[in-house]
């Protein structure tokens, strides 16, 4: 065990039974994972098609599914167990982002509102006016204002737009990691980049850590510092993505790189639509940069 890992997985799975309580049949959806993430910030994506145990291994992470066998650690403390980290150190150091952002706040509470609760709930801010700062601060991070969002309701966001309050919401208590999972497979082709570059600057400039839980090798190749390709629950093979993408060691990865149809020709059709539909204040990355120049 390392102290200095953000987080460490020891040995996880998770055997779920199928087909009734009575039933002996059982699925084992994630299948003896091993992995940590150091004190840098990073993106770490975690690759597979559908069915893979991706969302298992991130519920696991985020403490919302119990492991079957194994141990997380997160900071060399327990993230499972009867001497696990408590809750409210836990929600301080890791939150979630998930695929529908419709479905990451009420409908019936203005977005600023529940913002503010968080600030409240999470003791970042003491008062209304101090967890408004808090929430404006997050919301200028991810290239809005508390202005632009003040009393609107979740039907008044597009899924992009929305997705970005998302973000805000999680850097709220100015976490360590986020468990990002599929956070731009609902969002419309044409936001897509403009997120994931969000989360590249949000590495950089906020120091924040990012588990990105995607099936697309492309956007996880573009924007990560580390993959782990999974399948059938298991970890097949992981590391940077240029080694993986220029040298895959397994048939499934080969198989993962033939849905993009040239890697080549991907990339320069998601830099077309980042030219065409910017961030504003996004900063071009080193790492999105080298990883574009292996490609
Ligand atoms: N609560 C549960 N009970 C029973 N089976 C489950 C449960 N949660 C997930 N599974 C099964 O575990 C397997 C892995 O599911 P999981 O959602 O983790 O995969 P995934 O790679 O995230 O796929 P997707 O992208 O479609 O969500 C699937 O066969 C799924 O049906």
């Amino acid at each position: 065990m390392n102290d200095t890992n953000i987080l460490e997985v020891n040995g996880v799975s998770r055997v779920f039974r199928r087909g009734g309580m009575f039933s002996r049949n059982t699925l084992t959806a994630v299948d003896n994972v091993s992995f940590s993430i150091d004190d840098r910030p990073q993106v770490f994506s975690v690759v597979g098609e559908s069915g893979t145990g991706k969302t298992t291994l991130a519920r696991m992470i985020l403490r919302l599914v119990e492991p079957s066998s194994g141990e997380i650690r997160l900071l060399g403390k327990p993230v499972n167990g009867k001497d696990r980290i408590d809750n409210f150190a836990f929600r301080r150091l890791v939150q979630p982002i998930f695929q529908n952002p419709f479905e990451a706040f009420s409908a019936y509470l203005p977005v600023s509102t529940y913002l503010r609760r968080t600030a409240l709930n999470l003791k970042v801010a003491r008062n209304d006016r101090e967890a408004d700062e808090a929430a404006d601060q997050a919301l200028r991070s991810v290239g809005l204002g508390l202005d632009r969002v003040a009393g609107k309701y979740i039907r008044q966001f597009s899924g992009g737009e929305l997705q970005r309050i998302s973000v805000a919401r999680a850097l709220i208590p100015d976490p360590k990691l986020i468990v990002a999972d599929e956070p731009v497979s609902m969002v419309d082709a044409s936001m897509r980049m403009n997120i994931v570059n969000l989360f590249r600057q949000i590495v950089e400039e906020k120091g924040v850590s990012f588990i990105y839980i995607t099936h697309d090798l492309s956007t996880a190749y573009y924007l990560s510092d580390h993959v782990s390709i999974m399948n059938t629950g298991r970890v097949i093979e992981q590391g940077l993505p240029s080694d993986i993408l220029d040298n895959p060691s397994q048939d499934y990865t080969r198989e993962l790189m033939g849905a993009i149809p040239t890697i080549g020709a991907r990339w320069t059709e998601l830099e077309e639509i980042d030219r065409r539909y910017p961030t504003g204040d996004r900063a071009t990355t080193e790492s999105a940069a080298r990883h574009q120049t292996t490609s």
